[in-house]
């Protein structure tokens, strides 16, 4: 750069392109190559790189043996052209199993504090002549042997390389390149390293390959969702026979969560450390025996995390190991107060912290109003309102958006009776629970002191939402859920979503078995059915009188839809065996 001349002149050559050629080999455009592809653009590549081989037939062998030849001769056809450029660097990278995770200027900035003429990326595996150990240079530590799907240099030393000596299609590649570089001489003579520590290339395959972590789980509070959470500890994708455990839980209340994680999980990780509730121990104090733990474990990496941080991503492990630091963590962990302290203890101490928003890996779950349920046998369940995503993504049903698009056709089972899927099974099954887990059932007679006129002309045996504490959440779930698909199949009608009498019903053949015939006091009424017919019970089901039409063994968290005046007089019919339950809302009254 000649920068001597005028601040202008410089600012034009420093922002210049990048004297660089990046060669790939791809015969067929596959998903891997497609997925690099999409690296390439992702970081600005696109201008550098050059595709060898695509339409050619591949006459290299099976990509997962030996094999390979026939990229080096590919190489050398596209090389050939610039083998006398003087300062030109080119970079070799396989398509099908690489990808970029930085730009044109952090690779050239890596490569330049490389000092070498060519870098290729090394691993663990010594493949494929495992014979060669012992010629290999002795290293201190990180990766010690060579592999030939990334690599980089200036491009007359790679010419030398690739024009060294002749290799068949059907040869393998790795083999080639790993003769040169055991070769001393031609070693120093091309000033060729391993990228042992991986500042350039980071090799990711083969179980064996990855590093071991310790996962150190904080559970500090009562926290919401903790079941999800848990769920996608287990579904990260990193070998569990590379992760240690360890957890620090303070909540009583989660003490069956913990253990049923590690009743499915504990056996298949390398090895498991809990500390319950009775140690009494401060998050301070469990804080430190977690890095004391990791300390005694010899393990590469610590990973932490709270228990209000969901990894929705499942390879966040990876991504962040693959960014090779000493200290990893995501900004969404970093979000909270105690955590933040202990980073900045070990800044202090001398290790560098990094913190990456690279890539989305989860989200934080609000704790706040937890507490205030615990009482209930379902908190989570009235959590709607400060975790609506995971809420939703919990209770309501999968398939319930799918009514509102443009070609949606909602089932009719009884003439202006409609059917659609509403709640998860999950929340059918937490409601019944937290019926029965209150357990004061009416008694089915005609006076009903729940009610302003203190009477009930068509009685059920019920307990209702606001003896639960959930009739707001239950009437806000209304008006999201079951509003819109109303407009839709009784159009120009606009609810209010609002309802007096929301409650469960439960019906048993020696308790209260069926309903008469009735009206019921509202302009629509959506029953929710929340148990199985044939499993839980036989029988039952709603019947419309004036159509003579039944719906019966509805899919659990199914509901139906009905008007609740004049035309659609009903009653419920008979449950002969078992117990059905059935939530049902008179909207509008
Ligand atoms: O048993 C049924 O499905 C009908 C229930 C019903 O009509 C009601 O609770 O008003
Ligand atoms: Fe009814």
């Amino acid at each position: 750069i000649d920068a001597k001349e005028d601040g202008e002149s410089k600012l034009f050559v420093a922002i210049g392109k990048e004297n660089l050629v990046i060669f790939t080999v791809a015969t067929e455009e596959t998903d891997g190559y497609k997925r690099f592809m999409r690296s390439v653009e992702k970081n600005g590549l696109s201008e550098y790189l050059q595709v060898l081989g695509l339409g050619v037939e591949w006459q290299g062998g099976d990509m997962n043996n030996i094999g390979g030849g026939q990229k080096v001769r590919l190489l050398k056809d596209g090389l050939e052209k610039y083998k006398d450029e003087k300062d030109l660097v080119i970079m070799f990278v396989d398509s099908y199993d690489v990808l970029f995770t930085a730009g044109v200027d952090e690779i050239m900035k890596k490569f330049h504090k490389m000092e070498a003429r060519v870098v290729f990326s090394a691993e663990h595996y010594l493949w494929p002549d495992k014979s060669l150990g012992s010629k290999y240079p002795k290293i201190e530590k990180g990766l010690p042997y060579l592999n030939s799907g990334m690599f980089m240099g200036y491009a007359e030393e790679i010419w030398k390389i690739v024009s060294h000596e002749d290799i068949k299609n059907s040869g393998d590649d790795q083999l080639y390149y790993t003769k040169i570089f055991l070769d001393p001489q031609l070693r120093e003579e091309l000033n060729m390293k391993l990228d042992n520590l991986a500042v350039l290339f980071q090799n990711l395959h083969g179980e064996e390959d990855y590093p071991s972590v310790m996962l150190a789980i904080f559970i500090e509070y009562p926290t919401p969702f903790i079941t999800e959470f848990f769920q996608k500890i287990a579904n990260l994708s990193y070998p569990k026979n590379k992760i240690d455990i360890f957890i620090h839980n303070s909540a009583a209340f989660h003490e069956l969560d913990v253990s049923d994680f590690l009743d499915d999980y504990s056996e298949v990780y390398s090895s498991v450390r809990e500390l319950p509730p009775s140690y009494s121990l401060s998050e301070y104090e469990a804080r430190n025996r977690g890095l004391k733990y990791f300390l005694g474990l010899k393990c590469q990496y610590y990973f932490t995390v709270d228990s209000v941080s969901h990894i929705d991503n499942p390879n966040t492990l990876k991504l962040l190991i693959e960014q090779n630091r000493g200290i990893i963590d995501n900004l969404f962990i970093t979000l909270r107060g105690y955590h933040q302290q202990q980073l900045v203890y070990l800044t202090s101490g001398g290790v560098f912290m990094y913190v990456s928003n690279m890539v989305e890996y989860g989200h934080l779950v609000n704790p706040e109003t937890f507490s205030d349920y615990l009482e209930q046998k379902h908190p989570d369940m009235y959590q709607m309102f400060d975790n609506p995503e995971d809420w939703e993504e919990r209770y309501v049903h999968h398939d319930w958006s799918k009514q509102l698009m443009p070609n949606a056709n909602i089932s009719m089972p009884c003439p202006d009776v409609y059917s659609y899927p509403l709640m998860s099974e999950t929340f059918a099954q937490h409601l019944i629970e937290e019926m029965e887990y209150y357990g004061q059932w009416s008694g089915g007679g005609n006076q009903d002191s729940r009610l302003a006129g203190g009477y009930e002309n068509v009685p059920t045996r019920d307990i209702h939402m606001n003896q639960i504490n959930f009739e707001q959440h239950w009437l806000h779930f209304i008006k999201e859920h079951v509003c819109p698909i109303q407009e839709r199949v009784y159009p120009g009608y606009y609810s209010k979503a609002n309802a007096i009498m929301n409650f469960v019903v439960r019906y048993k053949p020696d308790e209260q078995a069926s309903l008469r015939p009735h009206h019921d006091s509202s302009t629509f009424t959506i029953n929710v059915a929340l148990n199985k017919r044939g499993v839980d019970y036989e029988g039952g089901g709603a019947r419309f009188i004036r159509y003579n039409c039944s719906a019966i063994g509805m899919d659990v968290g199914h509901t139906l839809m009905h008007p609740g005046r004049l035309t659609h007089f009903h009653e419920g019919l008979p449950t002969t065996r078992g117990t059905r339950y059935i939530m049902v809302s008179f909207i509008d009254p």
